[in-house]
């Protein structure tokens, strides 16, 4: 037994001899050899360079952890995020009333890879437009808007604030009327719920007469926030919704295929 080691005895609690100790000498000699082999194989200056080698090889890459890209590859990334969503979505005729073909969107957040290929297209889409402004807030409109909005919010270290149907919310709240594919209703937001001068995206899923987004848009202007545009998954085009917002509108997807 060398100085140092703890004493070894079969079927007692204690460390096996091949165990090294801190302090031992043969912690010491390994510890002088392992230096001596990283000097060798990374040289002065070249150790310096030993976090970029490490990074380039073995960490994941941009795109596994939600970082930017270089822009051909997002733009090649998103083009194929799209073909998979687009088979994530399903259609249901004469509902909630008859002439009316309602796109369900719930496929998508029931498979968790078509979920991450949804909120990654949305990030990719903030990343490569705005001139690279990040939103202070994303504001989602009721309800499918609170399925996107809050994971698109944290990816990107903003904040999220609902818009929300009439008597929903407590506390004093702004309110407008609105008129949608198929009724009418009013939206409101919390009056403090943005500070002036924000920067706020407006989250939905499907934007198709724009009545909503609209609602949406005014009750954000109210507050002094700065709307820096729109991001729908789906526009039914014909409907021409995006010609009420006076904000940049982008739509991953669009009529109903
Ligand atoms: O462009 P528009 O004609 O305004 O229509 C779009 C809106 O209609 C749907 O919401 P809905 O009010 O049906 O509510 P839900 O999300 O609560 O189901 C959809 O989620 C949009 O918010
Ligand atoms: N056709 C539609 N399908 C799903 N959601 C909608 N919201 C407004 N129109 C819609």
């Amino acid at each position: 037994m060398l100085l140092g080691e703890a004493p070894y005895v079969e079927g007692y609690l204690s460390y096996h001899p091949s165990v090294i100790l801190p302090f031992s000498p043969s912690f010491f000699l390994s510890f002088f050899f392992g230096l001596f082999a990283f000097y060798f194989f990374y040289p002065p200056p070249l150790h310096l360079l030993f976090p970029l080698i490490m990074s380039s090889s073995t960490l994941p890459d941009a795109s596994q952890v939600g970082l930017p890209a270089s822009d051909a590859s997002r733009a090649a990334e998103l083009a194929s995020l799209k073909v998979k969503l687009r088979a994530g979505l399903r259609q249901f005729p004469d509902f909630p009333s008859p002439g009316i073909l309602f796109e369900d969107i719930m496929p998508i957040f029931a498979d968790y890879t078509l979920h991450e290929a949804l909120i990654r297209s949305l990030e990719l889409h903030i990343l490569e437009n705005h001139g690279g402004q990040k939103p202070d807030v994303i504001v989602g409109l009721e309800a499918r808007g609170f399925l996107m909005g809050p994971s698109l919010a944290l990816r990107l270290g903003a904040s999220f604030v609902p818009v929300r149907k009439q008597g929903k919310l407590p506390g004093p709240c702004d309110t407008v009327a609105y008129e949608k594919e198929y009724g009418k209703d009013f939206f409101q937001m919390q009056s403090d719920a943005i500070k002036p001068g924000q920067k706020v995206l407006v989250i939905d899923d499907i934007i198709a007469t724009g009545g909503s987004a609209y609602a949406g848009g005014e009750l954000i202007q109210k507050m002094g926030g700065e709307l820096m545009g729109f991001i729908f998954l789906l526009e039914l085009e014909f409907l021409h919704g995006r010609d009420k917002l006076s904000a940049p509108v982008y739509t991953l997807l669009s009529g109903q295929a």
